[in-house]
This record gives C-alpha cells, sequence and structure tokens, in this order.
C-alpha cells in the first residue's frame, strides 16, 4: 500500500505514538512531500525510547543518562547499566567535529557533523548485537547494546528547510529522540560577559522550528521523540519583537534621555548604562505611567484589550488611550541588534505552556541544580499540561556551580526529580569529562610503567572486572568470529 496514500498517513496520526500531538497541517500536506515507494525508517529504537519515558514518568523514577562521545565509551556506559545515551554537540564541537574545526559551542559545524557521529554509534551497536549471538553462543554474559540514542539538533541551523534536513539526517542516521533549541544559532554562550548571555528567537520562529521538526518526521513516518529546550531561563536578549507572546519578558528603557546602547564603545560604559536605563516591560512601564497620573482606569483599558499585542504594538495602544508612557526598547538594543530580555524560570514556563501541543518532552534546561527550581517548574507544567514527558539537564556542571548545594541534596538528584516527574536526567558532557579522565589516567600508567603497567593496571583489572562479559580488548577476536561465521556460510568456493 503506497505510505501517501491519505488514509494510511491519517492512521499515522492517530497511532499510539501520535495521537497526542496537534498537528495545524493536513495528511495531503504530508502526502505532498512523501517520497515514492515504501516508508524505510526504523521505528524500533524510537519506541524504546518512548517505553523508557513513559515507564519512568508512571514510576516516578528519572534516568540518569550521559552524553557519550563514541562507540567504545557508549559500549561501555551501557555494560555498565546506561539505558539511554545523549550525543552533544558540545562535545562534539570542542574535540570532534567532523570536516570541520572544533570551536565553542556555536553551532557553526556541518549539520551533519551530529548525525554523523550517531550514525557511527548505531551501526556500533548493531554490529555488537550481531557479535552478541555469537558469544553468547561461546558462554559470554552479553548485555543488549541496543540503547536509544538522543541527539543534538541544536537551534535547527537556520530556517524551516534548515530544520527538516537536519532532522532527516538524524533520524536517518539512528537517533531516537532529538531536541530542538529556542536560542538564535551560533549565538549560545553562558557566561554574560558585557551583559550578553543566551539570544533567544521570538516563541513563533521557535515554533515553526518545531512545526518543521515534526512536519519533517511525518514526512518519514518516524517516531523519534521530539524534544523542546528552552534556554529562556538564562537568555539575556531576544532577536525581535515581534511575537505577543513574548511581550512581557522584553526590555526597554522609560528613560529617554539616554544615549542608544548601540552607540557605547565600551563595556564600562556599557555596565553602567544598564544600571542606569531601570529596564523594564512594555506593561510594567504603561502601569507604572499611568499610576503616577491616577489614569487608573485607562489602565483597566490597556489590560483588557493588550492581550494580543506585540511590545511596540502595545505602547501604541497605550498612547492612543492617553497614557503618557515612556519605553524605548529599540534604544537599548545591543550592535547585533538583539532586544534585551528578561531570562526566568516564568518566561521558560511560558514558552513550553505555549507550545505543548505541538513536541513529546519538555527540556527544563538549568544553568544549576536548584530543587525548589525544578519543583516550581514540573508542577507549573504539569497542571498546564498532565503527564507530560519531562527532562532536566544542568548544563556545565562543575564544582563551582554545585558549590552551593549541600552534598545530601546533590545526592537525592536522582529520587528528587523522579518524584517531581522528570524521567530524564541528562549530563551531557560528563562523557567527554569520563573520557579524559580514564585516558589520562590509564595513559600515565603506560607511560611510565610500559607494557608491565598496562596489564598489572589496566588490562588485568579490566578482565576480573569484565567477570564472564565480552571485553574491549576481545573484540579484535570477536570481530574476526564474525568473518569467519560469514566464511562458514559462504563455503570455501570449491
Ligand atoms: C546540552 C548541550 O546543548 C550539549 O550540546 O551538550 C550543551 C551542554 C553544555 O554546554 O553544557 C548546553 O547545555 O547548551
Ligand atoms: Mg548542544
Amino acid at each position: 500500500m503506497s505510505s501517501r496514500r491519505i488514509a494510511v498517513i491519517e492512521a499515522w496520526f492517530t497511532s499510539p505514538s501520535q495521537a497526542g500531538k496537534h498537528r495545524g497541517y493536513s495528511a495531503s500536506d504530508v502526502a505532498l512531500h512523501r517520497d515514492a515507494g515504501e516508508l524505510t525508517v526504523d521505528n524500533t529504537m524510537a519506541r524504546r525510547l518512548r517505553h523508557l519515558l513513559a515507564e519512568h514518568t508512571k514510576a516516578g523514577t528519572c534516568i540518569t543518562s550521559l552524553g557519550v562521545v563514541d562507540s567504545t565509551s557508549l559500549h561501555a556506559a551501557t555494560e555498565e547499566g546506561l539505558v539511554c545515551a545523549y550525543v552533544s554537540g558540545a562535545a562534539l564541537s570542542f574535540a570532534d567535529v567532523g570536516r570541520t574545526d572544533p570551536s565553542a559551542d556555536l553551532s557553526d559545524y556541518l549539520p551533519s557533523a551530529v548525525a554523523d557521529k550517531v550514525n557511527s554509534m548505531y551501526r556500533a551497536q548493531l554490529a555488537r548485537d550481531r557479535l552478541n549471538r555469537g558469544l553468547a553462543q561461546r558462554g559470554f554474559k552479553c548485555t543488549d547494546p541496543m540503547i536509544p540514542l538522543i541527539a543534538d539538533c541544536d537551534s535547527g541551523y537556520g530556517l524551516h528547510t534548515s530544520v527538516m534536513k537536519a532532522v532527516k539526517l538524524l533520524v536517518e542516521a539512528g537517533t531516537a529522540g532529538l531536541h530542538i533549541d529556542d536560542m538564535l544559532s551560533g549565538s549560545k554562550r553562558f557566561d554574560k560577559v558585557d551583559g550578553v548571555g543566551g539570544v533567544l528567537v521570538p516563541l513563533s520562529e521557535h515554533k515553526r522550528r518545531l512545526v518543521a521538526a515534526q512536519l519533517q518526521l511525518d514526512i518519514m513516518g518516524s517516531e523519534c521523540v521530539l524534544i523542546n529546550r528552552t534556554d529562556a531561563i538564562h537568555s539575556t536578549h531576544i532577536t525581535s519583537t515581534i511575537d505577543p507572546a513574548d511581550r512581557a519578558f522584553i526590555l526597554g528603557s522609560p528613560i529617554p534621555s539616554l544615549p542608544s546602547y548601540a552607540s557605547l564603545r565600551t563595556s564600562a560604559e556599557r555596565t553602567a548604562w544598564r544600571a542606569a536605563a531601570q529596564l523594564c516591560s512594555i506593561d510594567e512601564a504603561t502601569a507604572r505611567a499611568a499610576e503616577a497620573a491616577g489614569d487608573l482606569d485607562l489602565l483597566q483599558k490597556y489590560n483588557a484589550q493588550v492581550g494580543s499585542l506585540c511590545a511596540g504594538d502595545a505602547k501604541r495602544l497605550a498612547l492612543r488611550l492617553g497614557i503618557k508612557v515612556e519605553w524605548d526598547c529599540d534604544i537599548a538594543r545591543t550592535y547585533q541588534g538583539w532586544y534585551p530580555y528578561r531570562g526566568c524560570i516564568e518566561s521558560s514556563l511560558d514558552r513550553m505552556k505555549r507550545t505543548s501541543h505541538l513536541f513529546d518532552v519538555v527540556w527544563y534546561c538549568a544553568i544549576s541544580y536548584l530543587a525548589s527550581e525544578a519543583e516550581f517548574f514540573a508542577k507549573e507544567l504539569q497542571a498546564a499540561s498532565p503527564g507530560k514527558w519531562m527532562m532536566f539537564n544542568t548544563t556545565q556542571a562543575s564544582r563551582a556551580r554545585v558549590k552551593d548545594i549541600p552534598p545530601a541534596e546533590l545526592e537525592r538528584i536522582p529520587h528528587t526529580l523522579g518524584r517531581l516527574g522528570y524521567s530524564l536526567n541528562i549530563m551531557p558532557l560528563a562523557g567527554q569529562v569520563i573520557h579524559a579522565l580514564g585516558s589520562a589516567r590509564g595513559s600515565k600508567a603506560v607511560l611510565q610503567g610500559g607494557l608491565a603497567a598496562f596489564i598489572e593496571e589496566i588490562a588485568g583489572p579490566a578482565e576480573d572486572e569484565a567477570e564472564g562479559r565480552p571485553l574491549v580488548a576481545q573484540w579484535h577476536p570477536n570481530f574476526g568470529s564474525i568473518a569467519d561465521s560469514v566464511m562458514d556460510i559462504i563455503g570455501t568456493g570449491e
């Protein structure tokens, strides 16, 4: 039966993994873009990920997961009990970004870089799975290597067609879940140097990314889990004021005598400007102006009519009603043209609530771990979208970032998150740090003690720890056995 038949696509829309999503387009829209022939996507791993998320949400438990950097560490972590793995754009961009140069996590590598990494890991999982069949026959205890891979699709690398192409590459590569972020591509920074942290795109643009991603999944018939990540909590700017949904968080200055921010030349001038600007939203500026003039009835009219207006139109409404509001967000733009934005947990929540019909999982991306914030976020979100799958991460986890958290609370994180309804806690860069540390420790021993130290300190203990499981050190003969078994089937050619 042709995969482009409307009835087939309508059945897909109402299938168990898809039924909860809202689509603003029809089956014939999808049909128009489906390839000729049968669908070729294998949904096994996506379904495993869905099953994991559903089961853990139900049980009130939270999976701890790592970003892994290659097939060897993926396999080793799987042997130790990892049930799903993350493929991090940051980890790749720092060290291993394929055909382009490493740099900061700026989404400036080829969009295929993460997909290539996923594909190499997925192929290694499949090969490992084939190998295990022979190893099990030879008495080894084998762990199922097929754990779902969640891939970083960053901000989608551009507008809607770029998002669709990136999603297609990831799905074809074997990804089981992917996330799309709401930042301006390439603008990520967490340090807030010179007042700039994350830079968001308007919510409407982010929605278009999510819809483009889902459309691509529909075109492919992929059950890949779509994860919505917002960086609003630590963002300081936004590229445009066009979306009314962002109005409450877009900031301008009510002080008319200020020079424009973009005209300032030094960081010291900019710091002083920010201290003097009394940045606030148009709604706050309007309320203050009306209250100061005793125009409470005008304020009431403003509040009744402002609902669906963007910041600029809201200001025009206030002036039209006769409220003498001074508020300028253009004066506050950076030299790149970005507007100040009040990044906070409320803005993150607001973005998630307004888009929750478009994706499978909410990613609450925190700069540090704060149980009270994780709880506030979870409760508010679940009140608006009961049962929505949620995941959590602490970006750039380091001693400094968690220094104020009591050790007992840190240890309780998986328990606390599970109780709050988060089913997945990802530590994106942990795999890279583990990789580096293991390599440093092992190399130090071998460089100092040669073969004797390698056997004594590395290979020997690895054999002991394997306890009947196949070892990385035995992959050479083990993979050889695949070639032998194929040769048995092919025969001698006589
Ligand atoms: C999750 C993340 O997108 C990644 O690429 O791993 C990064 C990780 C980090 O910088 O710690 C992010 O949180 O933006
Ligand atoms: Mg990333």
